[in-house]
């Protein structure tokens, strides 16, 4: 017997349809590889979390979710309501929109630290052939109104995705893109973020192409933090650049000389991981010595490369450090006028892979959102109450026990050219016995 659907994506006549008269499930339904299909779907479903939902019988899924996607004060992060308002935008919208709530202990010393935060994941809007000044108005203007929705929801901080304002070009190596880059303090992009925050009362994260005037138009991967009075609180600029795949980036910026800034801001201490920064442990970990209560992790990346890390990573970092992470990813596939090849033996090729969505909350207590769409553009809203990220530091003690002493030596050792690392080699292997060895 089959199960209906509880996602309202499948209930699509066509999709039900197919379901019904094959018999089969979704997997095999269609008859492709086990992979996502190419409307950027997991074979219909926009999510592994519906996936699971509509295909395991409830009691299951309940056993699945509780390892997957953990606990939060002893029930999973699922669902809350949303206003008729913020749902009816979504519809109309198209996007995807979901409301989450991670709660703390009650205290008897502190009151509730609560704070809304918002991820927001769009696809460009037009192809990258169209001249740019259009493409980036028709994303500034779709991503207005998906800001539009996020203060409908009450959001206090809000992210956007790495290098919004553009298509992510750097596939190419093709130095044109570069006409997207801006000032984070005086640029078209800042400047419309600033009247939105003035007027949501919103801190706005706004991850851009950075042109740096005042150092010989440089440019770099910067996130420009916008406070809720409509001030540029400062800026963080991408410190690990990939050079990975296609992710061409290290042809147009260095690595970021910015540092590890927490932003204190009226809603809580934020920091912004940008990218490619979450394969770097010691980068998350930096920003939470720093004091940060949420860190963000604006992305770019694509299936076939990072998929399987990426319900990992920010997650990891979310319970290493006792923060919240907030890991936003594009969404859509972007193809470029002229073809590219990234020194990997692969045909050349004109898109860059599906970027695969899946924006999340990880918490300090490891559980962790659902994510939004792998194929549409979303909204993520997270209630949170920031008195988690201390209760977990006391209940687990990962940043008492963190040795930071014992490391600083390491490293201290490690940098010196003449560095050996401590490797105690067993003799056997060069057909000696051991000093101390076991004689029978
Ligand atoms: N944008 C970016 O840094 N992407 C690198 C690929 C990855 O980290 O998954």
């Amino acid at each position: 017997m089959h199960r209906l659907p509880r996602d309202p994506f499948l209930r699509s006549p066509l999709r039900l349809g197919n379901l019904l008269r094959t018999g089969r499930s979704r997997c095999d339904m269609e008859n492709e590889p086990a992979s996502a299909t190419k409307d950027g779907s997991l074979h219909g479903y926009e999510s592994l979390h519906r996936l699971l939902s509509s295909e395991l019988p409830p009691h299951l899924f309940q056993e699945v979710s509780r390892v997957l996607y953990g606990c939060n004060r002893g029930s999973a992060v699922t669902p809350v309501p949303q206003t008729e308002d913020l749902s009816a935008a979504a519809k109309e919208g198209n996007f995807d929109v979901q409301t989450f709530e991670f709660t703390a202990d009650l205290e008897q010393m502190r009151a509730p630290r609560n704070v809304c935060v918002g991820l927001i994941q769009n696809a460009i809007v037009l192809p990258t052939t169209e001249p740019f000044l259009k493409q980036k108005h028709a994303i500034m203007e779709r991503v207005t109104s998906l800001i539009e929705s996020a203060a409908k929801a009450g959001v206090n901080i809000l992210c956007l995705q790495e290098a919004w304002t553009m298509p992510f070009g750097f596939c190419t190596r093709e130095k044109r893109w570069c006409e997207f880059a801006e000032s984070a303090e005086a640029g078209e992009s800042t400047k419309l973020l600033q009247g939105l925050a003035q007027r949501y009362n919103m801190v706005i994260v706004s991850p851009i192409l950075e042109r740096d005037e005042s150092h010989g138009s440089t440019i770099w991967n910067t996130a420009v933090v916008i406070g809720n009075h409509g001030n540029v609180i400062g800026k963080h600029r991408k410190n690990h650049i990939p050079r990975v795949g296609d992710f061409n980036e290290s042809t147009y910026y260095m690595e970021g000389n910015t540092g590890h800034p927490v932003f204190e801001t009226e809603f809580g201490k934020i920091a912004v991981n940008i990218c490619y920064g979450r394969h770097h442990p010691m980068n998350w970990q930096a920003f939470g010595m720093n004091g940060a209560e949420i860190v963000f992790n604006p992305s770019a990346t694509v299936g076939d490369l990072s998929e399987p890390m990426w319900p990992i990573e920010a997650r990891n970092a979310a319970i290493a450090n006792s923060y919240f992470v907030g890991a936003i990813n594009r969404v859509g596939t972007e193809v470029f006028p002229n073809e590219f090849t990234s020194g990997d033996g692969k045909p050349a090729h004109k898109d860059f892979g599906h970027f695969y969505g899946s924006s999340f909350v990880a918490a300090p207590d490891a559980s962790c959102s659902p994510s939004l769409s792998r194929c549409r553009d979303g909204l993520l809203v997270a209630k949170l109450d920031l008195n988690l990220c201390q209760q977990l530091k006391d209940k687990w003690g990962f940043r008492m026990t963190s040795r930071i002493d014992m490391y600083a030596d390491f490293f201290r050792e490690y940098v010196q050219h003449d560095f050996k690392p401590q490797v105690i080699h067993d003799s056997y292997l060069d057909g000696l016995p051991a000093m101390n060895s076991r004689t029978t």
